[in-house]
Formats: structure tokens, sequence, C-alpha cells
């Protein structure tokens, strides 16, 4: 079996960065911008008054006649006496012959005569051109994510259409003849259908496409027609039907489908049964059914090849040091991702963590990892965990 690590590098080994597209500007929210973005223009792109006021050439006296208005928009050109002044809104251009704007509260006006009441510094309230940015600086580095503050700085550039990392399709598959539908009175020996409501929750925050997903009871034939159909995409989440039961049907049709695996079952828990392979470019992982377990792999594992392919860089678990709050002793020579709260980076474990159960997830913020050689933990000793969000 391999360890949590080696699994890591295998996927990343496998996993790859997406191809670029175009989208048009409002379709790229969450995307990875695929190169960087060279400024086509200066903002601004023109002096630009910062105040509504005055625009006059400073040093020539206090007293001033308006002769002429530049408004939000206006592209006039003023040739001004040093006894002059233009009338000036927020965001209009300065004309040339102007250095200095003088905010409205400032000056006492009557009739077409404005007196400077507190004379500002030379070049005030003038915005210069490219001051923000000058046109042809590289202004966004390949790799950010478009958000919102991103889109309206780009369609301050004027900029249209951004080329990004196209989105993963993702197709979802669970397997069980157990499973119903919440919602519906549940029969005897059946459970509720939890795992693919889950995985698609956990996928809303993604920059994915979900491009198909399926129910598909355990039977030999369906599971290797309904993985057909679901290979066509960038990654397939399966899960259940993983392990070694009679009717676990998973690992068989992924082989008769021709998918190469890559691993089989890591010394971990929850999620020892994982399962990692590839058909040409799709990654298939096949959660076990086990709602913990499938949940864990696919933050830990699945959801890293995810963002990889997406443009962020290499597969690795953000490992962090924290204290433990209690005593905890691994008794299963495995790696433990414990479901727990972690708070000033102080981790409390919390009391439920088998396979089966959810509870415990709907409280937690982190996993603790222990190492599978690590035992016994004590009250304030130092220890490792990895935060999620969900
Ligand atoms: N003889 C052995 N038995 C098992 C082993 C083993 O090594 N030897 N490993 C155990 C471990 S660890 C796990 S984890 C499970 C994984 O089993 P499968 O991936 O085949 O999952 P299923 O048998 O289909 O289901 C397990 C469990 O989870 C429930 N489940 C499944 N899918 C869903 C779903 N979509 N929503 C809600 N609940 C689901 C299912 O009803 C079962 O209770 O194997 C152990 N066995
Ligand atoms: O490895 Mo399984 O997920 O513990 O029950």
């Amino acid at each position: 079996m391999i360890s949590v690590f080696e699994a890591l590098t295998i996927i990343d080994q496998n996993t790859s960065q997406l191809d670029a597209v175009i989208v048009p500007l409002m379709q790229s929210v969450g995307m990875a911008i695929a190169e960087d973005i060279v400024a086509p223009i200066s903002l601004p792109p023109f002096r630009q008054s910062a105040m509504d006021g005055y625009a006059f050439r400073h040093g020539f006296g206090e007293e001033f006649q308006v002769v002429g208005e530049s408004k939000a928009g206006d592209n006039v050109e003023f040739s001004l006496k040093e006894n002059e002044v233009i009338r000036i809104f927020t965001g209009s251009r300065v004309p040339n012959a102007a250095d200095t704007v003088i905010m409205q509260e400032h000056v006492e006006r009557s009739g077409d005569q404005v007196k400077i009441l507190k004379m500002p510094k030379i070049g005030t309230n003038v915005r210069p051109v490219g001051e923000q940015i000058q046109q042809g600086d590289v202004v966004l580095r390949k790799g950010t994510i478009i958000n919102a503050a991103v889109i309206g700085f780009l369609a301050g550039l004027g900029i249209a259409d951004v080329l990004v990392i196209r989105k993963p399709k993702i197709s979802i598959l669970v397997t069980g003849n157990e499973l119903q539908e919440p919602g519906t009175l549940l029969e005897p020996g059946a459970v509720y259908e939890s795992n693919r409501s889950m995985l698609k929750a956990a996928l809303l925050a993604e920059n994915v496409d979900l491009v198909f997903d399926s129910h598909v009871k355990d039977d030999r034939e369906s599971t290797f027609e309904v993985i057909r159909e679901g290979l066509q995409a960038d990654v397939l989440l399966i899960s259940g039907g993983i392990s070694v039961g009679d009717y676990d049907f998973v690992k068989e049709a992924l082989e008769k489908n021709e998918v190469e695996e890559k691993f089989y079952k890591v010394n971990q828990k929850p999620g020892k049964p994982l399962w990692f392979g590839k058909k040409e470019e799709t990654l298939v992982f096949a959660l076990p059914g086990n709602p913990a377990s499938s949940l864990t792999c696919f933050l830990i594992y699945a959801l890293a090849a995810i963002r990889k392919m997406n443009g962020s860089s290499k597969i690795e678990i953000n490992l962090k040091k924290g204290k433990l709050k209690g005593e905890y002793t691994n008794v299963f020579e495995k790696s433990l991702f414990l479901q727990c709260r972690e708070s000033g980076g102080v981790l409390e474990i919390y009391p439920k963590q088998a396979s089966s159960m959810l509870v415990s997830f709907t409280m937690s913020n982190a996993f603790l990892f222990v190492p599978n050689d690590v035992k016994d933990i004590h009250d304030g000793d130092e220890v490792m965990y990895i935060p999620f969000n969900l």
C-alpha cells in the first residue's frame, strides 16, 4: 500500500494544466489568466480632474475669471491666460494649459469671478496620464484568478475578451443498489444517497463544468456502460463499489474501459480503498463509498488535481502547524485525517470519526493529520493540520 505522499506525487505527475481558451470577460470569473496581460492603454488615458472645481495656472494670484467649462467626456482645449480658470468636474479632462485644480469648496464665486480662499500646491487634483498604469506595462500575471476586482480592472483597460485556462469538465457517478433519493420514504435496507449531492455541492465553489452525473446499480454491465459515458470529461469522480465485495464492480469496469490504474489503496484512514487512474487525458478517482471517506479523498486528492488543471501549481498538502487540545492515540498504523475544529492554531478532535459518519464533518474546518508512524499525541503537543473550506 502506498503512502499519502506517494499518492499525491503520482496524481501530480499525471495531472496537467488544461489548454487556454479566449472567453468574453463576463464568462471568465473564477478562471485563471493564461498569459501575462499587457496594458493596451494608460490609466488614466488623459490628464484627469480628481475634483469638481476650477482648473488654472498656478502662481499668478488668487482672483480669476471663468472662461469655459470641461465636463466629463469633453475633449476641449483652452489657451488659458494667467487670470483665467475653467470650470471643471471630477473625471473631466484637464486642459493642457492648466496645471492645478482647486475644489469648489475652497473658492468664492460671484458671477464669472472666482476667488481662491485656500491656495493648493501646484499639480493638486490633476491625475497625470498613466498615474495608475502605463500603456505596455504587464498589469496582471499569468495564473491570476479572475475576481470582481480583476474584471473591473480589465474592463477599465477596455479589454472585452481574455485568454484563460479552460474549466475542467467533471463527471460524477455514484454506485449502489441501496441508494435512495432524499425526499422519499426510506425502504427497509436502503440508505439515502448523499455522496452525489455532497460532491456536487463541493464543486459549486470551484471553477468547473459538471457535464455528467448519474447513479448506477451494482450491476457489471451497467457499471461498464455508465463509466464509458462518464469518461467524456476531464475528471470522472466515482463513489462506491471500489472495495472487494462480490458486488463491487467499479475496478473491473474501469479496467474493461481501458482506464490505466495508477494506484489502488492508500495507507490512510478514512479512504483506504481509493483508486486513481487515467485514460488518455481523463483522470479517474474512484472514491470509497463511505461518505466521510468520499469527502476526505475528494478534498485531499481530487480537488487538488482539479485545481491544478485549472492553473494552480503543484499538488501538495497544505500542512500547517498547531497544538492539540486533548489526547489522541493512533491505533491504526495508518495516516489519519481526523475531522477537527481549528481555532487560533489549537486543534480539537471531534469524537465521531468513522468513515460512515458525516456528523463531525459538519462542524469541522480542518483535518488533523496524524502520520502513520505517530502513535500517542498529548495535550499541547505540536501537530499538523490541513484547513478546509466547505
Ligand atoms: N473485506 C473488506 N471489506 C472492506 C474493506 C476491505 O479492505 N476489506 N475496506 C473497507 C473500507 S476501508 C471502505 S472505505 C469501504 C469502501 O467500500 P466501497 O467503496 O466499495 O463502497 P460501498 O461498499 O459501495 O459503500 C460503502 C458504504 O457507503 C455507503 N454509500 C455508498 N455510496 C453512498 C452514497 N452515494 N451515499 C450515501 N452512502 C453511500 C454504502 O451504503 C455503504 O454503507 O469498504 C470497506 N469494506
Ligand atoms: O478506509 Mo475506509 O474509508 O476507512 O472505511
